[in-house]
C-alpha cells in the first residue's frame, strides 16, 4: 500500500493556529479577530540586476505588512532560498505580536529575497540590495515600514538600503531619513550593541527562566542550532554565566564535545572557514539528525523555522527550549513538549531583544542622539524583564502555556488600541 507523505504545516498556518488558540481563550473582539487574521499589505517585486559577467538576472523580493495599529511596520529582511509569500506572511505576523508584547510603538512586517547569497559576489549583493530597495520605493519609510537584518542580511546591507533610500529624497530631506532601516553599522548611524542585542536578549530570557525555577546557569549544558548572529551572541553571553556549550549545528554540519566548546574560539574558526563550524578541531563531528536528542539541559534553536517537529520532539532530553529563531518549534512538537513538561520560552518573547535594540537605534537617529553600549544593554534587560512578568501573570490568569499567554498579552494591547479608536464588537 502506498501511504501519502504527511503534509507539513506551512509557517503561516503554524502562526494562525497559535493565533486562533489565543483568540479563542481570550474571547477576542470579533471585529479585531477578523482584522488580525489577515495581513494588511503584501508587496511582491520582480527586479532585474546586472551580474558581474554582464548577464541580467531577475529576482523576486517580498515585503509583507501584517498590522500597524500600534505604529509603523517593523521587521527584518531575509535572503534565503526558502523566502516566499508564506514565510514572509508568517514572519510579518510574528513581528506584530513581538513588538506589541515588548511594548514598542510598532506593528509587524517582514520580507526578503528568495536567493542563496553564497552564490553571489559582494558587488552583486550590493546591486541586488540597492535594486530591491529601489523596487520597494515608498512601501518602506522611517515612519511607515522600517526593515532590519535577519537571516543572511548584514549591517553592510542595511547601510546600502539606507543610502539608496536616502538618495531618492530631495537634498534637504536626505539626512532625516537614516532611520528608514535599523541594524546599520555604528559608523553609518547604527546603535552600539544592536549587533548583539538578539543573542543578549535570548540569554536575558534564559536568566529569567532560571530565576523563576531557582536554577543556577553555571555548569548547565546547552546546544545551539545556527551559529550566525543570534547563535553566536547567545553562546557568548551564556559563557559569561558559566554555562557549557556541548553541541553546535549549522548548515555545514554538527559538532559535539562533552567537555565544552568555547564559542569565542569557534567564531574565530568559523570566520576563517567561510562562516562554517564544521571541522572545528576542538570538537568531533556528530550525526546531524540526532542533534536535538543530545544530552543537555537547554536547547537554543537559532536558525530556521520548523526544526523541532512531531518527529524529533519525543527524543529531546533538555528541560528547556529558548526560541532564538522565529518559529523553530512546529505545532505538533509544541503539544508534545507541553505534555512532556519541557519548558518553551516562545520566540516572540525570547528573541525580542533584536527589535528592542532596533527601536533604540530608531530613537537615536530620530532624536539625533548617540547611545552607549552599557545604557543599551541595561535598558534592553529591563524591558525584557517587564515582558516576562506580564507573560507569567497572563499564563496564570488563563491557565495556559507561555506561548499562548505571550500571544494573549500581545493581542490584548492591539485590541485595546482598536477599541479606543472606535472599532467595537
Ligand atoms: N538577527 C536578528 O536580529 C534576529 C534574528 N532572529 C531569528 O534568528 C534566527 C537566526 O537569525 P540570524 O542569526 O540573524 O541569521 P544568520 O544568517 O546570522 O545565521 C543563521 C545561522 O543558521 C544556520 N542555518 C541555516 N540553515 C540551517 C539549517 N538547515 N540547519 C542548521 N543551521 C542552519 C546558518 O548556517 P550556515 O552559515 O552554515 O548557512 C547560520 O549559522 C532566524 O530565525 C531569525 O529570524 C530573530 C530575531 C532577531
Ligand atoms: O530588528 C528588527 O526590526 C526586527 C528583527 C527581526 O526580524 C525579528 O525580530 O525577527
Amino acid at each position: 500500500m502506498i501511504t501519502k507523505e504527511k503534509p507539513r504545516m506551512g509557517m503561516y498556518e503554524n502562526v494562525k493556529h497559535q493565533y486562533e488558540k489565543a483568540a479563542d481563550l481570550m474571547n477576542l473582539t470579533p471585529a479585531v479577530r477578523k482584522i488580525l487574521a489577515i495581513t494588511n499589505n503584501e508587496i511582491v517585486v520582480h527586479f532585474p540586476v546586472k551580474m558581474d559577467d554582464g548577464s541580467v538576472e531577475v529576482f523576486t523580493g517580498y515585503r509583507v505588512q501584517h498590522n500597524n495599529a500600534l505604529g509603523p511596520y517593523k521587521g527584518g529582511l531575509r535572503y534565503h532560498p526558502t523566502v516566499d509569500i508564506d514565510a514572509a506572511r508568517a514572519l510579518a505576523t510574528w513581528m506584530t505580536w513581538k513588538t506589541s508584547l515588548a511594548g514598542l510603538p510598532y506593528g509587524g512586517g517582514k520580507g526578503g529575497i528568495q536567493l542563496d547569497p553564497s552564490k553571489y559576489s559582494i558587488s552583486e549583493l550590493e546591486r541586488i540590495t540597492r535594486r530591491f530597495t529601489y523596487a520597494l520605493g515608498d512601501n518602506i519609510g522611517p515612519e511607515h515600514d522600517i526593515p532590519a537584518p535577519d537571516v543572511n542580511t548584514t549591517p553592510q546591507m542595511m547601510a546600502w538600503i539606507a543610502d539608496t533610500y536616502m538618495s531618492t529624497k530631495s537634498t534637504n530631506e536626505r539626512t532625516k531619513n537614516a532611520h528608514v532601516v535599523t541594524g546599520k553599522p555604528v559608523g553609518a548611524g547604527g546603535l552600539e550593541g544592536r549587533d548583539r542585542a538578539t543573542g543578549f536578549g535570548v540569554v536575558v530570557s534564559i536568566k529569567e527562566w532560571a530565576k523563576l525555577k531557582s536554577y543556577d546557569l553555571r555548569g548547565m549544558r546547552y546546544i545551539v542550532q545556527g551559529f550566525g548572529n543570534v547563535g553566536f551572541w547567545a553562546s557568548h553571553f551564556m559563557k559569561q554565566h558559566g554555562a557549557i556549550l556541548v553541541g553546535v549545528q549549522d548548515a555545514s554540519g554538527t559538532i559535539y564535545n562533552a567537555d565544552g566548546i568555547d564559542p569565542d574560539q569557534l567564531i574565530v574558526y568559523a570566520q576563517g572557514n567561510n562562516h562554517h563550524i564544521s571541522g572545528f578541531p576542538q570538537a568531533s563531528e556528530y550525526p546531524t539528525s540526532d542533534f536535538f536528542a543530545l544530552d543537555c539541559d537547554i536547547i537554543i534553536p537559532a536558525a530556521m523555522g520548523n526544526q523541532i517537529t512531531g518527529e524529533n520532539a519525543e527524543t529531546i532530553k533538555a528541560m528547556m527550549i529558548a526560541e532564538g529563531a522565529n518559529g523553530p518549534v512546529d505545532v505538533e512538537a509544541d503539544s508534545i513538549l507541553f505534555e512532556r513538561n519541557i519548558d518553551v520560552i516562545p520566540d516572540i518573547y525570547c528573541n525580542s531583544g533584536g527589535v528592542i535594540g532596533s527601536y533604540f537605534e530608531w530613537l537615536q537617529n530620530r532624536n539625533g542622539e548617540l547611545w552607549q553600549m552599557d545604557e543599551v544593554l541595561t535598558k534592553l534587560e529591563s524591558k525584557m524583564g517587564q515582558s516576562f512578568k506580564k507573560l507569567l501573570n497572563t499564563a496564570n490568569e488563563f491557565h495556559t502555556d507561555w506561548r499562548t499567554s505571550a500571544y494573549i498579552e500581545a493581542i490584548r494591547r492591539i485590541e485595546q488600541a482598536y477599541i479606543q479608536r472606535g472599532i467595537f464588537p
